[in-house]
């Protein structure tokens, strides 16, 4: 246990390093520990995401008790970060005060988004693969970025169309999206927070450029960035968090609006409790509940993602299971559990091990009740309504699984969006302490967990990926399947190439190109 103390926010005075009293030496020996520490919006950030306890300061105390315990499984590139920040991040002040009348609050929820008919599929699709925290290009072969999406967009069309034909015509995302988002506003200001909350999605409609448009014409004058995400991975809230950068720098009003981020929030206790309630009532629901296995299935990122730049989605992931594990425990819940990656798009490695590949194991080794928990997400959508409820149930009873049950996603559970305002709540007297100028602010647009440095922390050299839909790879590979399937995009790329550099050929037939006529 690392315990210190955090400046109030009422404090506007400036501190200097020399405030900061010279720690010993912090080790994973150090577990219990304490000093008067000033925390910099970053360091408080960082810290919250690798600690499994920080309390936030509140508005009125002068200090504030901070708590940042950390376990054996906080993962040992994290803790030096977090020990890194708490000792060495800068010690600015933090200039807000209490709310005062012309304060107008704005939470902008960023969420992916989804197709709400089958004719929005491949655009859709057009809009997740030209994002180039999805499909890393070489820097050379950049401005293939947009045909090869579009090419690919429509390879994967008819696929996608039958999954969320079979789900209704279309992804439910937008609705839940917006009920959560309703949801956090009635309980932002039953908790005194009169805010307003928008909702940013990244490939769908309402653009997050269209709820930045609306936060203008609001005249929002703080505004919370809460991404929809529990655990953060480069290609979801870093994805969203760059676009918003993005965003921000060019515009005048938003460089002098003062915001804030909530990178992930994975560890919160409300979040935590109310997946274990989730797992708990879906468990009373089979014949022998202590002998169901609770099967963890998150959404998977390509394997470079994690090993080469730096993703903390595994070890956040990781750390998100076995805490709602421990809560289980807390209720004498001490069911055989196991995670799992599902959802993995072309040839390239995955995060391992594969859903449909431990599910098949797990009955091959005499398993009969498995309970799917969703982890990655909040909101039911494609790849819980179709992917688990429909193929993964299948291959379960095919692999001779006898009983299966599947926990909802958290939706608009009154604990969880509690839960959620209480994050926003108290990441308010952070909200702009990091942007003393406009130029500071055009450089790191986000000010608490600078979306640039937190970037930088795990992406540092924006090394370029092998894309999840490999484009090309020359050697030896893992397999026959990789192989055919570089060989023909290999392929496919050398055709792309002459018709776009000649301008005719069977995209051109087809209609397919030019992008813009
Ligand atoms: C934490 C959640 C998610 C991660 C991580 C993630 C990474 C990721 N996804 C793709 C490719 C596709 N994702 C698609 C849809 C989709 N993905 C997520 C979540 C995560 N993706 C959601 C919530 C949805 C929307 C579902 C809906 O209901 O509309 C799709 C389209 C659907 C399909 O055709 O399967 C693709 C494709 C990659 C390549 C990736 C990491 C690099
Ligand atoms: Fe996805």
């Amino acid at each position: 246990m690392i315990s210190g103390r955090i400046q109030s926010c009422t404090s506007s005075s400036a501190s200097s390093s020399s405030t900061i009293p010279h720690p010993p030496c912090l080790t994973s020996a150090a577990r219990h520990y304490k000093f008067p520490l000033r925390l910099s919006p970053r360091a408080l950030s960082i810290s919250q995401r690798v600690s499994r306890n920080c309390v936030v300061p509140r508005y009125s105390s002068g200090w504030a008790e901070a708590q940042l315990s950390f376990s054996k499984s906080d993962s040992k590139h994290l803790l030096p970060v977090a020990v890194g920040a708490l000792v060495t991040s800068n010690t600015q002040a933090i200039p807000t005060g209490p709310l005062v009348a012309e304060e107008k609050i704005g939470v902008l929820l960023l969420n992916l988004g989804g197709p709400e008919t089958l004719e929005d599929v491949q655009p859709f699709l057009f809009n997740l693969f030209a994002d180039p925290d999805i499909i890393r290009l070489p820097r050379l072969f950049r401005f293939l970025q947009k045909p090869l999406a579009q090419f690919i967009s429509v390879l994967r069309a008819p696929k996608s169309k039958e999954g969320y034909a079979s789900i209704g015509g279309g992804s439910p995302l937008r609705r839940i999206t917006d009920a959560q988002a309703e949801e956090l506003r009635k309980s932002l200001w039953v908790k005194n927070v009169p805010a307003k909350v928008y909702v940013g999605m990244r490939y769908w409609h309402p653009f997050t450029e269209e709820a930045i448009e609306q936060i203008k014409k609001d005249g929002i004058t703080k505004l919370v960035v809460l991404p929809l995400y529990p655990q953060f991975s480069i290609s979801t809230s870093g994805s969203s968090l760059r676009l918003l950068e993005s965003i921000f720098r060019d515009d005048e009003y938003l460089v002098n609006m003062r915001h804030t981020v909530i990178p992930s929030w994975y560890q919160r206790e409300g979040y935590i409790k109310s997946m274990a309630n989730l797992i708990e009532k879906e468990l009373q629901k089979f014949d022998l509940p202590e002998k169901v296995v609770i099967f963890f299935s998150a959404h998977g990122v390509p394997l470079a993602y994690v090993e080469e730049a730096g993703d903390p989605y595994k070890a956040e992931m990781e750390e998100c299971v076995d805490l709602i594990i421990e809560e289980l425990e807390k209720r004498k819940i001490t069911n055989a559990y196991t995670l799992a990656y599902q959802s993995r798009v072309g040839p390239v490695e995955w995060l391992k091990p594969y859903t449909d590949e431990t599910i098949v194991e797990l009955g091959r080794k005499g398993v009969k009740s498995l309970l799917a928990v969703p982890i990655s997400f909040v909101s039911e959508h494609i790849e819980t309504l179709e992917e688990i409820d429909v193929e993964y149930k299948e291959l379960a009873f095919e692999s001779g699984i006898e009983n299966w049950g599947r926990v909802p996603a958290l939706g608009c559970e009154p604990m969880f969006i509690s839960d959620l305002a209480d994050a926003v709540i108290e990441s308010l007297p952070y909200v702009g302490a990091m942007a003393v100028s406009n130029l500071e602010a055009r450089q790191s647009l986000v000010p608490l967990g600078s979306v640039e440095e937190l970037l930088a922390a795990y992406d540092s050299q924006r090394r370029e990926l092998p894309p999840p839909v490999t484009v090309w790879e020359w050697g030896w590979t893992k397999s026959a399947e990789t192989w055919n399937g570089r060989a023909a995009m290999l392929a496919v790329l050398v055709l792309l190439l002459l018709e776009v550099t000649t301008g005719e050929g069977f995209l051109h037939q087809w209609g397919v190109l030019p992008l813009f006529r």
